[in-house]
């Protein structure tokens, strides 16, 4: 493992009040002595103490920034490694001054991740509460954020060692039997394995059951806005973000790219595209923009399919619609303002079983109601609990499902009447595949990759 010392810029680069440059490594405080000057020597202070003082070139003793540095010995520490903050001035020049400082005193440029890669190497968190930070960090929705926060704490680590638990105390049982074929009734054994193994499949199950939830806070729910020109699109994303963000005008074709903007609709993250009109266009750039809508069409979670109330249906719409029953489509009916161009009962033909939500977006009415019908979709009515464990990443689930997969394998084998030391080898499959997701004897390159997508500093 490195055990060099390493050290990064922890804060947003730009103009701020204070910035914090961190080191962590056996050597942190004795480089940090180095650039330090202050009444007392920072390898002589108490841990876990703040000092004031100025960084100074380690070459001229120029002094280059006055600073708090707080210093922290192993192992009370993120890392679990020495570890020295310096609080300096925030602006791109102080912090380069002393971060340079750092390096010239012998600290070497940290990679993004690299602390909380060292607090997993060195055991102060598993792997899914390394990939929760980062998590936490991303979260767009206080919801998102405090599902992240729980894994970070362990909630998800918890229950995939009781899983594994479970899969053990099963295979001491049936290696008493493995090894001593004639101590316990073959037929005795198989049964018990059965038992055990289907209430861990249970168990895994309900897990994955989460996981549709736990993608949607993580990620957001990709929404795409369709619907012909003007009709109400761009006005419909600014209503539900609360704000200004795309372009309105009574011209036709006003949108003619993808826009994305996230929004918060009670607590679900929605990742909300607005799309140029969709129409047969001879223009080129629109018809670009119209193409572009019909992929956004393609990878959505959520189609909302806007319709003007005040003019009647044209073909346009009819053939939206036929592309909208295929996806999780809202119909909602805008302008209900204006003289109604055509009956809504009359096009229920159309609209089959879409839900309906009539709005009129410059009246702000509807809006309530359009968010309670996208909350009812996704989170099935019920307020997601605050304390439910959520799985939300797609290596998590991934490992879930092989596992579960290994477990059906020793289901069937039981049933099937396989050997039991076969059986006995899903089941160590099993244990494998959850102990991957708390980071138990995962590839190097697999965890290199995993913190490689943190920010720098972290
Ligand atoms: N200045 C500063 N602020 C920060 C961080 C940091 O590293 N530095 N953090 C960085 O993300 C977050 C706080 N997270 C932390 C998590 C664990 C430990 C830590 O030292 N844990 C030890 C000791 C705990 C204790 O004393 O009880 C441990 O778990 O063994 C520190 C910070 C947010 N704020
Ligand atoms: N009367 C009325 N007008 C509305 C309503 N909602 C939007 N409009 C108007 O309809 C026009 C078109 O709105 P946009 O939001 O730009 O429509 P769009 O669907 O994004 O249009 P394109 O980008 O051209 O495809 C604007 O003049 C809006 O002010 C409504 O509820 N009632
Ligand atoms: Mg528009």
């Amino acid at each position: 493992m490195d055990t060099d010392t390493i050290a990064a810029i922890s804060t947003p680069l730009g103009e701020a009040g204070i910035a914090v440059i961190r080191m962590s490594g056996p050597e942190a405080i004795r480089l940090a002595d180095r650039i330090y000057q202050g009444k007392v020597r920072l390898s002589e202070v108490e841990s876990h103490t703040v000092q004031y003082g100025h960084i100074v070139d380690p070459d001229t003793k120029e002094r280059v920034d006055e600073v708090l540095v707080t210093v922290m010995r192993a192992p009370r520490t993120f890392t679990r490694e020495d570890v020295v903050e310096i609080s300096c001035h925030g602006g791109m020049i102080p912090v380069q001054n002393v971060l340079e400082a750092v390096f010239a005193a012998g600290a070497r440029p940290a990679e993004p991740g690299e602390f909380t890669k060292r607090a997993f190497l060195n055991g102060r968190i598993d792997l899914s509460q390394a990939e929760a930070v980062i998590d936490f960090i991303r979260s767009k929705t206080d919801r998102a954020a405090q599902v992240a926060m729980h894994q970070a704490q362990g909630r998800l680590s918890q229950l995939i060692q009781s899983l594994r638990q479970d899969i053990l105390e099963t295979l001491a049982h049936l290696a008493v039997n493995v090894d001593y074929p004639e101590y316990d009734a073959e037929q005795l054994t198989a049964q018990v394995i059965l038992e055990k193994s289907q209430k861990i499949e249970q168990e895994i199950d309900q897990l994955l059951n989460t996981a549709r939830q736990g993608k949607i806070y993580r990620e957001g729910i990709a929404t795409v806005i369709i619907g012909r020109p003007n009709v109400g699109k761009s006005s419909l994303l600014n209503a539900l973000a609360h704000e200004n963000k795309a372009i309105v005008t009574e011209i036709p074709g006003t949108t003619r790219d993808v826009i994305e903007e996230y929004v918060n609709v009670r607590g679900i993250p929605l990742r909300l595209v607005d799309t140029a009109g969709i129409r047969e266009t001879e223009d080129v750039v629109e018809k670009i923009g119209v193409e572009r809508s019909h992929r956004a069409l393609e990878e959505a979670d959520l189609v909302l399919m806007v319709l003007n109330y005040a003019e009647p249906l044209s073909e346009d719409d009819r053939k939206l619609l036929q592309v909208a029953s295929q996806h999780t489509t809202i119909v909602v009916v805008n302008k209900t303002d204006l003289e109604p161009g055509f009956d809504l009962e009359e096009v229920k033909q159309e609209i089959g079983d879409l839900p309906v939500v009539r709005m009129s977006i410059k009246k702000e009415e509807g809006l309530n109601r359009l968010e309670e019908e996208i909350a009812q979709l996704f989170m099935e009515g019920k307020a997601p609990s605050a304390d439910a464990t959520y799985v939300s990443n797609a290596r998590h689930i991934s490992l879930l499902k092989q596992s579960k997969q290994h477990i059906r394998d020793a289901i069937e084998g039981v049933h099937a009447d396989v050997p039991l030391d076969m059986i006995e080898i899903d089941l160590k499959n099993a244990w494998q595949s959850l102990g991957e997701i708390i980071g138990d004897a995962v590839k190097e390159d697999l965890i290199d990759q995993i913190f490689s997508q943190f920010c720098l500093g972290k």
